[in-house]
This record gives structure tokens, C-alpha cells and sequence, in this order.
């Protein structure tokens, strides 16, 4: 569905991209983690057609991404959305510019608006709605027109615990339909819970790629015990239960709480990090 090869784009002397290569299939999502300033939304920017690379191929269903709008579903990592005009206009407005028929429009409006709990918020104006309800309008408007590839950039950046959910239930459902997703984030948990496989992107690149237990397996986590007289201590350790149980019988002092922090990606970042040359 998605393929892109070798693309390099500079932005005066910065590399946003380098080398940037990733394939997507039908049906499968991607979560395109890295550092801030990795080139996942410079990615996302050429993909959408919004910019051009300077050298190498993107192409979504074998199409340029310019000829091939009405296949694309983007939501941008900022709101791009009118602040005088109703979530139900934008709605009509972007799925009629993709060709979307008057009767069908108005069922795929109903149906998305129950999944992304925006109900009762279609016809208030964009601009008076909280910022998690605009995000849940973004990506509304991201889906409307049922497209074949769908790039959500940080779709929940700041958004409460319902609007994340619904926004993950909402992509699990279309990939189940078939379409193919790319999705960046900084949380880990999402990835997770939506069965993604992991792309990391360092320095214009993409650098690893896996399922989380492939890229996090062998890589420490944290035990960390405190002590009731506010004292603690912390290991790094790629057995925690183990870790855990000899510090436990190690301790003198009475224990107020155990923490074991399984690896993140932050610890993903430094491992590869090492790998990667610093
Ligand atoms: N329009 C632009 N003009 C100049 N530099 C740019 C422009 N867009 C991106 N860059 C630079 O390109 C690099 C990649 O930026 P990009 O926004 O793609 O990173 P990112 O991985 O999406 O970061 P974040 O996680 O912060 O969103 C950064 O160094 C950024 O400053």
C-alpha cells in the first residue's frame, strides 16, 4: 500500500529526512516512534503530498502521493481545522471533495461521530470545542471519506483517557477493514494496545523495526524498593522477578512499596542509540 524508498529531504543544512525508507501493507498499522526532530512528521508532510523530497520515492497504491488525495486520510500533528464552521460541515465538506454521495455521506457522518463520541458536538462550531473534541474532529475528518492509508500524526497529543480510547478503538477497527496505518506517538502503551509492529526513525532514518517484544526483549527495566524510612533502592535488571525477590530478601528494614518498571522506549532510544554510533 505505502512504499517508500531512500528519501532525503534538507531543510537548509538540517537532514529532516536521510535515507527514510518504510513499507506499510494493507491492514497493517505502523507506529513510527523517535526523539523530537527524528523527521516522522517531515515523513508524514511527504507522504501526504504536502511537500516534496528532494530525492526518493513514496508511493501509495503505485500512485505519486499528489494523484492519489482521495486514498490518503491524514491527521496533522496540529489542528487544521476551521474555528467558525460546525464539526458536521467539515465533515460533509471534506467527505463530499472525495467524492462521497449525499445519503452515503450522511451514514458515514452518524456512524463516525458515535465511534469517536462526537455525537452530540456535530454541530457546534469547531472553535468553542475543548482540545480533546477537536482532536476527536480532526480525526473524524482524517476518516471520513474511508481512506486506504491513514497517517495520524500524535492523534492524541493532550487528549484525556476517553478520547484516546475511542481514537484507538477507531484505528483498530480500520485497520481491521483493511486500511493501512501509519500512526506516530511518544507512548509506547498505544502501540501496544493497537498490535502494531514499531518503526524507529533517528536522524532522518528509519533504524529499527519489530514488534515491542522484539525490539524491547533483553533490554533492562527498573525494580526499585522504598523503605519506611523513606529510603530506596533501584536496580537496573533484565530479570525483574528475580531482582525483585533478592532484594526483598536482602532487606532489613521494613518495605512500603515495590515499583518494576518494564523497558520503555526511552530505553529502546539509548539502546539503539549505542548501535546507531554515539
Ligand atoms: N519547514 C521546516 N523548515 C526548517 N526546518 C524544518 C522544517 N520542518 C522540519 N524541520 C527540521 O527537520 C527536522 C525533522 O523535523 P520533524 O518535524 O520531521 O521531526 P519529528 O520527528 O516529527 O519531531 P517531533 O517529535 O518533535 O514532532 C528537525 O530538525 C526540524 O527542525
Amino acid at each position: 500500500m505505502l512504499e517508500v524508498r531512500g528519501l532525503h529531504k534538507r531543510y537548509g543544512d538540517v537532514r529532516a529526512l536521510d535515507g527514510f525508507e518504510l513499507t506499510v501493507r494493507a491492514g497493517e498499522i505502523v507506529g513510527l516512534v523517535g526523539h523530537n526532530g527524528a523527521g516522522k512528521t517531515t515523513f508524514v508532510e511527504v507522504v501526504s503530498g504536502l511537500i516534496r523530497q528532494d530525492s526518493g520515492t513514496a508511493t501509495v497504491s503505485g500512485r505519486e502521493p499528489a494523484r492519489a488525495r482521495e486514498l490518503i486520510g491524514i491527521s496533522p500533528q496540529h489542528i487544521a481545522l476551521y474555528p467558525p464552521v460546525t464539526v458536521r460541515e467539515h465533515l460533509r465538506l471534506f467527505g463530499g471533495l472525495s467524492g462521497l454521495r449525499k445519503a452515503r455521506l450522511g451514514e458515514e457522518v452518524g456512524e463516525l461521530a458515535a465511534a469517536l463520541r462526537l455525537t452530540e458536538f456535530l454541530d457546534r462550531p469547531v472553535g468553542v470545542l475543548s482540545g480533546g473534541q477537536q482532536r476527536r474532529a480532526q480525526a473524524a475528518v482524517a476518516l471520513i471519506h474511508r481512506p486506504k492509508l491513514l497517517l495520524l500524526d500524535e492523534p492524541t497529543a493532550g487528549a484525556d483517557p476517553e478520547t484516546r480510547q475511542a481514537l484507538l478503538d477507531t484505528v483498530r477497527q480500520r485497520a481491521s477493514e483493511g486500511a493501512a496505518v501509519v500512526y506516530t506517538t511518544h507512548y509506547l502503551t498505544e502501540l501496544t494496545e493497537l498490535q502494531a509492529t514499531i518503526a524507529v526513525a533517528r536522524r532522518g532514518r528509519v533504524i529499527a523495526r519489530g514488534t515491542s517484544a522484539e525490539l524491547l526483549e533483553g533490554l533492562p527495566g527498573e525494580v526499585r524498593v522504598s523503605f519506611d524510612d523513606d529510603s530506596h533502592v533501584r536496580v537496573s535488571t533484565t530479570d525483574p522477578t528475580a531482582a525483585l525477590a533478592r532484594l526483598l530478601a536482602e532487606a532489613t528494614r521494613p518495605v512500603s512499596n515495590v515499583d518494576v518498571r518494564n523497558p520503555d522506549l526511552d530505553d529502546l532510544y539509548r539502546a539503539l542509540a549505542v548501535t546507531d554510533g554515539d
